[in-house]
């Protein structure tokens, strides 16, 4: 694996992706890459639709994309990610595609060019499963689901 602070991916422009910019850090700290709307579209409150990014790519195996809103339109329009975060799988090869959901009011149009979410790139961990008669016990045991106390606010 390459260093975790700069990880080559693959990417290539769709016909209907031509002249947008990649999806690129908007500071020098941000974990995710702001990506933008390769069409235009407008949704209508309560709806869902899967954005074009006019891209697709090839991750590293080891290495997935996260799919995250973007708060600002979380916050002031309800626009979020249904299935956040969204899964961009190492061996996918079709179009990156960004789903989102109008929460809000109001229908909510996106420009060509918009951003509308951001990638997160991330190492993945994978496991294998151990099958067993009996776990070992510990202190919460069963309990879950706020067992440990609720919101003290609403007093329960
Ligand atoms: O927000 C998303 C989520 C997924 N995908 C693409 C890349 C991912 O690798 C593929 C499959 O995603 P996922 O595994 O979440 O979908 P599924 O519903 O389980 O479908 P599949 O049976 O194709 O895996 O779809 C996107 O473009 N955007």
């Amino acid at each position: 694996m390459h260093s975790t602070n700069d990880v080559p991916v693959l990417v290539k422009r769709l016909p209907h992706g031509e002249g947008l910019p990649l999806p690129a850090y908007a500071t020098h700290g941000a974990a995710g890459m702001d990506v933008v709307s390769a069409e235009d579209v407008t949704i209508a409150p309560g709806a869902r639709h899967a954005v074009a990014s006019g891209l697709s790519v090839a991750i590293p195996h080891g290495y997935e994309i996260q799919v995250r809103p973007r708060s600002g339109l979380a916050l002031k329009h309800g626009i979020t990610v249904p299935n956040t975060p969204g899964t961009i799988d190492s061996d996918y090869r079709g179009e990156l595609k960004v789903i989102l959901i109008n929460h809000g009011s109001e229908p909510f149009a996106i420009l060509r060019g918009d951003r509308v979410a951001q990638l997160v790139l991330a190492p993945v961990t994978r496991g294998s499963w151990v099958e067993v008669a009996e776990l070992d016990e510990t202190a919460r045991g069963d309990g879950g689901f706020g067992s440990t106390g609720g919101v003290v606010a609403l007093g329960s």
